[in-house]
């Protein structure tokens, strides 16, 4: 299939902007250029509206297999796909747990049958993330294996921490760590601090997840490995992370959508849509994320897309699950709230959803150049519209954003040179 996209505007190095068509051939970016001909493509007008690289987010819960009723391939990638990605990586918190080589197998065969977009599995650190045996990295990564992790929990042990971090050194691949000491959870639902002593709840307090980022950085520096940080969220972890990258520790961190743009105040009560992992931190915290992100401390943002069923939700602030959906709402909400507030430029806001992720894990996407994969999201930056998760395509409908009005929506996503979701479109 050949597609030509007409009239698009371009992001330039300086954040302007050029007029330009894209062709493209087989799944590849064949010509960037004014005024291409038509020889029998596709023609899509772009009409004004702005060409980025497809989004890429590395920290995303599609629940399959174990957790259909929360999410499926399908319905995660259709949901990526509709805010913009093209490429993620699929967190190992399913059940079974992809720790072995058939397991690790049976999910890329999984993927390639029913993903809308491109998924990059995850392999856990340890059996069934248990924390008690390390899983076989070499075998993993012969399966195709992006990383490793045990996102959902923390590596309680240092000393297993250590020796994955060996391995996966010599492997050349990244351990890449959910934060959180478990003798510091105190059984909390929200951070502790003061929305937690205002609703009489236990909290989870900053060192919970701060001790483990700071113990990791010495155990990356004795291992040599490269150790990436999940869903940072505490102004210690960013100062720590900052000392560490001054030293030349290899070490990088993402932060969320939902940790950028609030904190404990902006949570109304008991509702469970303000609920995750970790919690939303102090103003003090988040000012200090978005300080992390613009001075190079923090690399990218992912959103933690973690789906739940609204029965689960409606279980309340303590008894619910931790987490809320991202895919759809992360670009619009992040446009309106840091770049047209003046926060971030639009080029830096898309370099940390595509250029920095892919080059913090060396992959050769989110880069719009004649030879590249055809991974292509255009984005109407005048479109105004409420957040409803009632159209999310996506099976949670677990979000505190719902309301919110946000203008700069995506339009059409292309992967690998294929509509994978058009505005309008009808989904199954
Ligand atoms: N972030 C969350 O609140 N929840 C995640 C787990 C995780 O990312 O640690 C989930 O799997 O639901
Ligand atoms: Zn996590
Ligand atoms: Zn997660």
């Amino acid at each position: 299939m050949s597609l030509l996209i007409k009239n698009g505007l371009l992001l330039t190095e300086e954040n302007s902007w050029i007029e330009t068509d894209i062709l493209i051939k087989e799944g590849i970016i064949a010509k960037v250029g004014k005024n291409l001909e038509q020889n029998g493509e596709e023609v899509i007008d772009a009409g004004g509206k702005w060409i980025a690289p497809g989004f890429i987010d590395l920290h995303v819960h599609l629940r399959e297999p174990g957790g259909e009723r929360k999410e499926t391939i399908a319905t995660g990638t259709m949901a990526a796909a509709k805010g913009g990605f093209t490429t993620i990586a699929a967190m190992p918190n399913t059940r079974p747990v992809p720790d072995c080589p058939e397991q690790l197998k049976w999910l890329n065969e999984r993927i390639s049958e029913t993903a809308a977009v491109r998924v990059l599995p995850y392999a856990a650190i340890t059996t069934r993330q248990l924390g008690a045996e390390l899983t076989d990295f070499t075998a993993l990564k012969e399966a195709g294996a992006f990383a490793f992790t045990d996102d959902g929990v923390g590596v309680q042990s240092a000393g297993m921490m250590l020796q994955a971090m060996k391995k996966a050194a010599a492997l050349n691949m990244a351990v890449v760590a959910h934060c959180e000491d478990n003798t510091l959870i105190s059984k909390g639902s929200l951070h502790e601090g003061r929305k937690a002593k205002e609703l009489g709840l236990n909290g989870i307090p900053s060192v919970c997840e701060s001790v483990h980022i700071a113990r990791d950085i010495l155990l990356a520096e004795a291992a040599g490995c490269h150790y990436h940080v999940c869903h940072i969220s505490t102004k210690e972890s960013v100062r720590a992370v900052r000392d560490a990258k001054r030293h030349g520790i290899r070490v990088t961190a993402e932060v969320t959508p939902h940790h950028l743009l609030l904190c404990e105040d902006d949570i109304p009560g008991l509702d469970a849509n303000y609920k995750m992992n970790p919690p939303l931190r102090s103003a003090e915290d988040r000012a200090a994320l978005i300080e992390g992100l613009l001075d190079g401390t923090i690399d990218f943002i992912a959103t933690d897309h973690a789906p739940h069923t609204s029965e689960e939700k409606a279980e309340g602030l303590e008894l619910s699950p931790f987490g809320i959906v991202g895919f759809e709402t992360a670009f619009p909400l992040l446009y309106t709230n840091l770049v047209e507030k003046g926060i971030l430029s639009l080029k830096q806001l898309i370099d940390f959803m595509t250029v920095k992720p892919a080059h913090v894990f060396g992959l050769p996407y989110g880069i719009i150049e004649e030879g590249r994969t055809a991974d292509l999201v255009l984005i109407d930056l005048e479109h105004k519209e409420e957040i409803n998760p009632d159209t999310f395509l996506s099976k949670g409908k677990n979000t505190p954003f719902g309301g919110w009005n946000c203008t700069g929506w995506p339009a059409l996503t292309i992967a690998a040179g294929k509509i994978a979701w058009k505005k309008g479109m009808v989904t199954a």
